[in-house]
């Protein structure tokens, strides 16, 4: 949840974003209407608007509206101000609150808009048993294992199981094991004292205390050292942590859920993983199917971005055409919605007028899919040819039929996230990026022998590192998603990585969804 304040607030900016911080939102501040129009123009990037009552809401919403932002205004002013609260609701604020600013108030309106940015949009039986599931789970205090493969949505599975739950009013705070190196990973997540190593020049509460009377969603937990699933155990017996650097243990109040993207059996059968632990956060498990095992909601999540999108962009109504909707279909959806998610964006940036036809549907995984999966080449002159795919498209021959769908869109029905710009996971990709690359030469070298044959007087070590950075590049930075399509773990990734980065290669920096988020 990304809030923008907008003006003063009567001097109680810092109270009202210290709040929003502790409900796990990232807050950042603009004087002027002017600014938040610069801001929000740049796709700065927002969920929420806070504003002062004392600037031109009026001329702030007019403004949005004119240049199709799509964005929840509330406006902020002293409570006795009746009036004020009355004119700003005219010129269209979703709601006033008063000031100062009341933790209750501010948690609510946070709330109602997360439930709306973060909606879940299925029809498909198996992902609606899913969350029948998660939904009984829900209200437990026990923990909850979510697996599935990358963009699945398992982080959207944990936040539906907290808002489920009796936590829902509190904090619910996000690390991404696999993004933050074992070192920082530990302070990340306990806290440090002042002192505690060098660099500790204060005080620091960790994850763990920040999520305290509410959930922490623990990403990616595969990828931790098992030094520190030592230390975690013992927190999660325990229900008490240690700051680094301190002898005084602090009791916390957790509901933890795990996510991972790797078969954590498998893990804790070939020690990699402490069966103990496996077992503690194990309570419950959550599968969710990839997209290529629930069909039936690929029409409705393309549609829905395809909505949220054109809106963002201020592009009008777009309609998926037969074409375009059988590529989908048909496609091997390996990065599962975020990929679908990233194709659409890019699919509404790339059509002309209201239907978007297979012309505008670039598929980024084409190196990607399995041999023998239903992938195969089609004449470029194939009506559903895609003329920005790489040598021999990327569209199965095979077509499936449309399967009938009942729309659910949890919660709540129809909703629309309210938030524009890239997301999360990135801007959409460099197009066609990957056919030309290096990475593309590499993986396709295997299958051609001229590919092979350009690579003839490398080292395995040169080739391997060009595969390795231009599939970082490809992917945005995003080093779990790079070793998941290099088939390496994050570790083995991370210490390449590091060994380019002493070699004085570039690396491309971590994505944002890498760092750890709240
Ligand atoms: N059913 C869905 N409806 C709408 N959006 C979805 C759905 N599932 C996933 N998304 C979107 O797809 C993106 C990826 O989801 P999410 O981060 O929850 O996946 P993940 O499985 O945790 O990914 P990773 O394995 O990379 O950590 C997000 O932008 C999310 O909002």
């Amino acid at each position: 949840m990304r809030l923008l304040i907008v003006g003063t607030l009567e001097g109680y900016i810092t109270a009202a974003g210290k709040i929003a911080m502790k409900r796990g939102a990232k807050v950042s501040h603009t004087d002027s209407i002017e600014g938040a129009l610069t801001a929000l123009r740049a796709a700065a990037g927002a969920d929420l608007v806070m504003i002062d009552v004392k600037l031109d809401i009026a001329t702030f919403i007019d403004s949005l509206k004119s240049e199709r932002i799509t964005i929840p205004v509330v406006a902020c002013g002293i409570g006795t101000d009746a009036a004020a609260a009355v004119r700003a609701i005219r010129a269209g604020a979703k709601e006033y609150l008063p000031l100062p600013p009341n933790a209750e108030l501010i948690a609510a309106v946070l709330e109602a808009v997360a439930e709306e940015s973060h909606s879940i949009v299925c029809s498909d039986p198996a992902m609606l048993a899913t969350l029948r599931l998660a939904e009984q789970v829900a209200p437990s205090d026990a923990s909850v294992m979510i697996t599935g493969e990358s963009g699945t949505g398992k982080e959207l599975m944990a936040r539906f199981i907290h808002r489920k739950s009796r936590r829902s009013g509190e904090p619910f705070v996000a690390v991404n094991c696999a993004a933050i190196p074992e070192n920082l990973l530990e302070s990340e997540l306990f806290g440090h004292e002042k002192g505690a190593f060098t660099g500790a020049v204060a005080r620091r509460l960790g994850k763990f205390e920040e999520a305290n009377n509410g959930t922490l969603l623990l990403d990616e937990l595969s990828e931790m050292h098992p030094r520190l699933q030592a230390k975690l155990l013992r927190a999660i017996q325990e229900k008490e942590i240690d700051r680094i650097g301190s002898s005084q243990p602090v009791k916390v109040n957790v509901r933890l859920i795990a996510t991972s993207n790797r078969n954590l059996e498998a893990e804790v059968r070939s020690g990699n993983f402490r069966e103990d632990l496996y077992f503690r956060l194990n309570v419950f498990s959550v599968a969710i199917p990839s997209l290529r095992e629930r069909p039936a909601d690929i029409p409705m999540i393309a549609e829905h971005f395809l909505k949220k999108y054109a809106e963002a962009n201020g592009l009008g109504d777009k309609r998926l055409t037969e074409d375009a909707l059988l590529m989908l279909k048909t496609h091997h959806w390996r990065g599962n919605v975020r990929e679908l998610e990233n194709t659409m964006h890019r699919a509404v940036l790339l059509s002309r007028g209201e239907e978007v036809g297979p012309e505008a549907i670039m598929l980024t995984s084409k190196m990607l899919a399995p041999e023998g999966s239903a992938q195969a080449s089609i004449p470029s002159d194939s009506p559903v040819a895609n003329p920005f795919a790489g040598p021999g498209g990327t569209v199965p021959a095979a077509s499936q039929p449309a399967q009938p769908a009942v729309p659910l869109v949890v919660p709540p029905q129809g909703a629309l996230p309210t938030s524009y710009g890239p997301p999360k996971g990135g801007k959409p990709g460099p197009y066609g990026m990957a056919a030309n690359s290096s990475a593309a030469a590499a993986a396709s070298a295997g299958s051609s022998g001229a590919g092979l044959a350009a690579l003839i007087g490398r080292t395995v070590a040169d080739v391997e590192r060009d595969l390795i950075l231009e599939t970082l590049t490809h992917c945005l930075g995003n080093r779990t998603h790079a070793a998941n399509i290099l088939g390496i773990s994050i570790r083995t990734l991370r210490n390449k990585l590091k060994q380019y980065g002493d070699e004085g290669r570039s690396v491309p920096t971590p994505g944002n969804d890498e760092r750890a988020t709240a």
